[in-house]
């Protein structure tokens, strides 16, 4: 599907699509020929010559690493994860969250061996974790991770906190900062090289 006169952009579904649809047309980049509630996949900006996928938010390293696009937009925290072989060309500064390390509103313990942590980031959990000396046992869940603690699955959760809502509603409380996040422009190696003009331009035109 990478065609000589086309940019291929994954796109994340959910939170971050709308923002970052809004970010390109009123930087000129694109037109808005996405329709998020439509079934389809793959969106043409004729004009522009661009092709957004919109793809689930940990699958857009994987289609820019692979070479099925070009570019992507996907948030600092799963390019961490991921730890994948792509450029990060620009912040977006859309997207802002903390991954954070959470608890019980009663939990007033401190990091020691053996904890129990669920997270949907197993890969930052367990380098925090050991870069501070603490072997712990990492819980990998997808979801509703904030449950966790409160039936007893794990002692701690590393998960993403925004407005902090879905702590409180939980009796949770933060109790450290891992990392911040905000969406960034990734690219693949390769096709940066035979696309550097476009892209360049492109990143020119989000920048400016
Ligand atoms: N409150 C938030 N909770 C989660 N992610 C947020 C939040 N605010 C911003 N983000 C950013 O948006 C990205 C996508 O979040 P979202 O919750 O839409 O995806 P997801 O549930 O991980 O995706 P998927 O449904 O594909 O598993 C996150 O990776 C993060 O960078
Ligand atoms: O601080 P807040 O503004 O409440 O946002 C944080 C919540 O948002 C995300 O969940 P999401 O809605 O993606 O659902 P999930 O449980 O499927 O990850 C994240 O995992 C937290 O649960």
């Amino acid at each position: 599907m990478v065609t000589e006169d086309y940019i291929n952009i994954a796109l994340p579904k959910g939170r971050m699509a709308n923002d970052t649809v809004e970010l390109l047309v009123n930087k000129g980049v694109a037109t808005n020929c996405i329709d998020f509630d439509s079934r389809k996949l793959i969106f043409e900006d004729n004009i522009n010559k661009i092709r957004f996928m919109i793809v689930r938010n940990m699958d857009v390293p994987t289609y820019v690493e692979k070479g099925a696009c070009h570019l992507g937009v996907v948030g600092k925290d799963i390019i961490e994860e991921l730890n994948s072989d792509v450029y990060e060309f620009l912040d977006l500064n859309i997207g802002y969250c903390r991954l954070c390390v959470a608890a019980l509103n009663s939990w007033d313990g401190e990091f020691s061996h053996n904890l129990k942590i669920a997270t949907k980031y197993p890969n930052i959990t367990k380098k925090y974790f050991f870069e501070k000396g603490f072997f712990v046992e990492i819980i990998k869940l997808y979801g509703s991770i904030e449950l966790a603690p409160v039936v007893g699955l794990s002692d701690l959760i590393v998960d993403l906190v925004s407005t902090g809502e879905t702590l409180r509603k939980n009796g949770l409380k933060e109790v450290v900062t891992v990392m911040e996040s905000t969406a960034r422009l990734i690219a693949n190696k390769n096709l940066t090289k035979i696309e550097s003009f476009r892209i360049k331009k492109l990143i020119e035109a989000i920048n400016g």
